[in-house]
């Protein structure tokens, strides 16, 4: 528990005071997740974009950028294009003061923003200092290589995996839009001009894994047109390690906690010299709006709230809190008038926490004044526990008092008159303002200091009265300026502040304690998964006899241990050993079995080796191979095909278009069989088949590992990945030329394939859906009208003329058989077969 006061006083309860009495706020322009600055944006996910590009460009190595607010400069940057950033920014102003700087408030907005759409809590250390100028370039864009991920994400401490997360993390919610990114997202194609990276794109959740593996994914950077023109940075970076980390992050509870812990990592990214402080957690006890001034030269004000953390306290517990304060020597000469009684004022709340404030008002003899205070918090059945702030007390500094009524900020101008104990200084006094200052063509203030010397004037008992003005020039704004920490200031507490001259104390600074393990040898040898050269040791996963998580070669063996299991899987991706006794191998992780669980279920020892760990039953400890092997043993073959290798597909345009099948039992001697009588066959995805006659000019052969999906038949093999399908080519036939067709229809010409929109429709009469499909169906069913289309199987269009953005394509575009004749095309994805009236 914090010690009070702290220089992260405003920002905790920017964090913990979010709604209800004495709200700060700050989650407004976010609340709700979908709220945002125009149709299709989304404020949450442009804060969480805000932090990362403002943290991407720094360094490690050179100790300069991380979250250090510079993004303020660097907007007209090509790599920070939209208007989110500004947006962002500019809302974040009105927070922003000397008590809390713009990068701690970045910050702030990750965990704001995950918290407020549903994800974890991703903790928040205070103490981030802003630049006062750009900071490097060097934010990923989606056409760089994963080589060139890799080095960027490495500049800012994070390894492949952690990459891999992290971006999993931040493309959750939000999405992108044509505006921004139109080789993504071409204009005119998506409603608003946004397609989202999973369909809960105001939800901090899973979906964007569970979709990216069930193909279900809608994700414009893995799939569309960015798979062909290089822009498909998700599915490079997702699949960058075989999807190991992505299947270990795939469950709810997974992806909570993974996001929470690289979130942190990503706002703790800070130039060198800035130290963070203490995770931020709310105070139990914390005093709000302290003021204490003189009344007469015999007495004085004294009032405030104290607010009481009742998250597992209920307020109906709570009989009474009283403050029980100590005169200004740290003696007790007030007696029984020493306790102050307070009434409840309201009850506020945070995200996870909830607030009850209590009020007091109340005057002191400035004889015995005051210098600290405790709290004592009294519950119903009569048990009361003293608040003593760490042993400190609550500390009040009765030599510098701001008096209330004689100060004030008007038409432009701050006034504040301030009684110094005469012990500190009769004759010289400095009002010390904290100045926010916009600034032109920048979306947050600057901010400046200014001393103003005031004027001495009578003497009140101990005390003399200094009065000193000042006024704002243009730009300066009277409501926003802020205070300079003094001691009998809490920090949260008014915009100005006067200063003895030569005492301004600085804030206290929590005491940092450094935990010391001390471990004893007592001969006990613990057990562990060791390391092994060349591997990675990935953790304790989930195994399933129908269907294996690693679905190579295996071998059983009593005396096994975790060294022979690496070598036995010599050639292969991953070896994982299980029940004291068995080894597998593999050439991917099955995501159908394989679910990332606490090490402690691992907990059997090997047969071989006593001291290291070799799972458990049904639970696999798995290794991975530090580089990733390109030519695996296991590599795709199969009996009279020539494996062709690994090649890009689209759903835009097929790579082999003639037949497609999905199948959650693939295999390659299935998709073979389904393809019979095609010189090509393909999988993809891990569970998709297709088959064609020719591989379309679209396609072209891309790196091994990019095909890294297991088969959902047989997880030994691989079976494609997000659009790349392993291509084979029978050796022995030329393929047979009995394929499906376009049919004759009386009347009507095939008129070739045309491309067609949800939004603008080519053909936009009446129109049929019917998953038993055929295209003397589609004829009959336009009754005569001059065009008759089908798409996707089982989707019918008629029509006057070819309208909308209709254009003709190549006509192996329309793949997708019918519905109802599967010797039939009709149509794809946003792709007619046309039909036009005779004559
Ligand atoms: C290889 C790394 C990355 C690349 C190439 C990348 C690229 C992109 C692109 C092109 C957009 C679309 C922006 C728009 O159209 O407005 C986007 C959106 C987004 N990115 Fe990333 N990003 C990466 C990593 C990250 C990381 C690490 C985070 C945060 C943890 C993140 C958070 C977001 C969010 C929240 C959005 C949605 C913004 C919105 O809906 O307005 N990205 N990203």
């Amino acid at each position: 528990v914090p010690t009070w006061p702290a220089a992260s006083d405003e920002l905790e309860e920017l964090m913990f005071l979010t709604s209800g009495y004495r709200s700060r706020g700050f989650p407004t322009a976010i609340t709700p997740c979908s709220k945002g600055a125009g149709t299709g944006r989304v404020a949450a996910a442009e804060w969480l974009r805000t932090a990362f590009h403002d943290v991407a460009p720094g360094s490690i190595f050179t100790g300069i950028g991380g979250l250090d607010a510079s993004l303020i400069y660097e907007l007209s940057s090509a790599e920070n294009i939209g208007p989110a950033f500004n947006t962002t920014l500019q809302t974040y102003s009105s927070f922003f003061s000397s008590k809390s700087s713009m990068a701690d408030i970045i910050a702030l907005g990750v965990y704001t923003s995950v918290r407020g759409c549903g994800g974890p809590v991703v903790p928040i250390k205070p103490g981030r200092i802003d630049a006062s100028e750009s900071g490097p370039s060097g934010v990923p864009l989606p056409q760089n290589s994963f080589g060139t991920f890799q080095n960027q994400f490495a500049r800012i401490g994070f390894n492949t995996s952690e990459m891999i997360a992290v971006t999993a993390c931040g493309h959750t919610i939000g999405g992108t839009h044509a505006s921004n990114f139109p080789e993504i997202v071409p204009l005119n194609t998506a409603p608003n001009d946004v397609i989202d990276f999973d369909t809960t794109n105001v939800t901090f959740d899973n979906k964007v894994i569970t979709e990216y593996f069930d193909g279900t994914t809608k994700n414009p950077m893995i799939r569309g047109p960015s798979a062909s023109n290089g822009r498909n940075s998700d599915f490079r970076v997702f699949n960058g390690d075989r999807n190991t980390t992505m299947t270990s992050m795939q469950t709810p509870a997974a992806f909570a906690s993974t996001c929470g812990t690289v979130l942190q990592k990503m706002i703790e990214v800070v130039p060198s010299g800035v130290t963070l402080g203490d995770v931020l957690v709310p105070y139990q006890v914390k005093p709000t709006a302290l003021s204490l001034y003189l009344l007469t030269a015999s007495n004085m004000s004294f009032s405030g709230e104290i607010r009481v953390r009742t998250t597992t306290l209920a307020a109906s517990q709570i009989a009474s809190v009283q403050l029980v304060y100590k005169d200004t020597t740290g003696g007790s000469s007030c007696g029984s008038s020493c306790m102050i009684s307070t009434a409840y004022k309201g009850t506020g709340s945070g995200f996870d926490d909830t607030f009850t404030y209590y009020g007091f008002s109340t005057a002191i003899p400035t004889s015995s004044s005051i210098s600290s205070f405790n709290v004592v918090v009294t519950l119903v059945g009569g048990t009361s526990t003293t608040y003593d702030n760490n042993g400190a007390g609550f500390a009040i500094d009765d030599s510098i008092l701001i008096q209330k009524s004689q100060s004030c900020s008007n038409a432009g101008t701050v006034t504040i008159t301030a009684a110094v104990r005469s012990s500190v200084s009769r004759t010289s006094a400095n009002l010390a303002l904290a100045l926010k200052t916009l600034r032109s063509g920048l979306p947050a203030p600057g901010l400046s200091s200014t001393s103003v010397s005031m004027t001495p004037g009578a003497t009140m008992g101990s005390w003399t009265i200094f009065s000193g003005s000042y006024s704002l020039t243009a730009g300066q704004n009277a409501t926003t300026n802020v205070p300079l920490p003094a001691r009998n200031i809490p920090s949260s507490e008014p915009s100005t502040v006067a200063s003895a001259t030569a005492e301004i104390p600085s804030p206290r600074v929590r005491s940092q304690e450094k935990q010391i393990a001390i471990y004893k040898n007592t001969g006990f040898v613990q057990t562990i998964n060791p390391n092994i050269t060349g591997f990675n040791y990935l953790g304790c996963y989930t195994d399933r006899q129908d269907n294996r998580t690693l679905g190579g070669t295996s071998t059983s063996n009593s005396s096994l241990t975790v060294e022979f299991c690496a070598t036995f899987c010599t050639g292969k991706q991953f070896f994982g050993v299980e029940y004291g006794s068995e080894c597998y191998c593999g050439p991917s992780l099955n995501t159908a079995a394989a679910t990332l669980r606490p090490g402690s279920e691992c907990s059997m020892s090997c047969g071989g080796n006593s001291t290291e760990y070799c799972g458990s039953g049904n639970r696999m400890n798995v290794y991975n191979r530090t580089t990733i092997l390109s030519d695996e043993e296991s590599g795709p073959s199969l009996a009279d095909y020539t494996y062709q290798g690994c090649y890009s597909d689209s759903t835009a345009s097929r790579s082999l278009s003639s037949k497609a099948t999905q199948s959650n039992s693939l295999t390659y001697a299935s998709c073979a069989s389904f393809c019979a009588g095609y010189s090509f066959f393909g999988v993809e995805y891990g569970s998709e088949c297709y088959c064609g006659n020719s591989l379309s000019t679209a396609s072209s052969k891309v790196v091994e590992s990019d095909c890294s999906f297991a088969c959902s038949g047989d997880a030994s093999k691989i079976c494609g990945a997000g659009s790349r399908m392993n291509v084979f080519k029978t050796s022995s036939s030329t393929g047979s030329s009995t394929g499906p067709a376009n049919p004759v229809i009386s009347g009507y010409n095939y008129t070739g394939c045309y491309t067609d929109s949800v939004g603008t429709r080519t053909l936009n009469g009446s129109y049929l859906f019917d998953n038993a499909l055929t295209i003397q169906k589609c004829a009959t069913f336009c009754n005569g009208a001059a065009f008759f289309g089908a798409e996707y199987g089982g989707e019918c269009y008629c029509g006057a003329q070819i309208g909308g953005n209709g254009a003709k394509v190549v006509d192996s575009d329309c793949g997708f058989l019918c519905s109802g004749n599967s010797t039939q095309y009709c149509g794809a994805g946003d792709r007619l077969t046309v039909y036009g009236k005779l004559g």
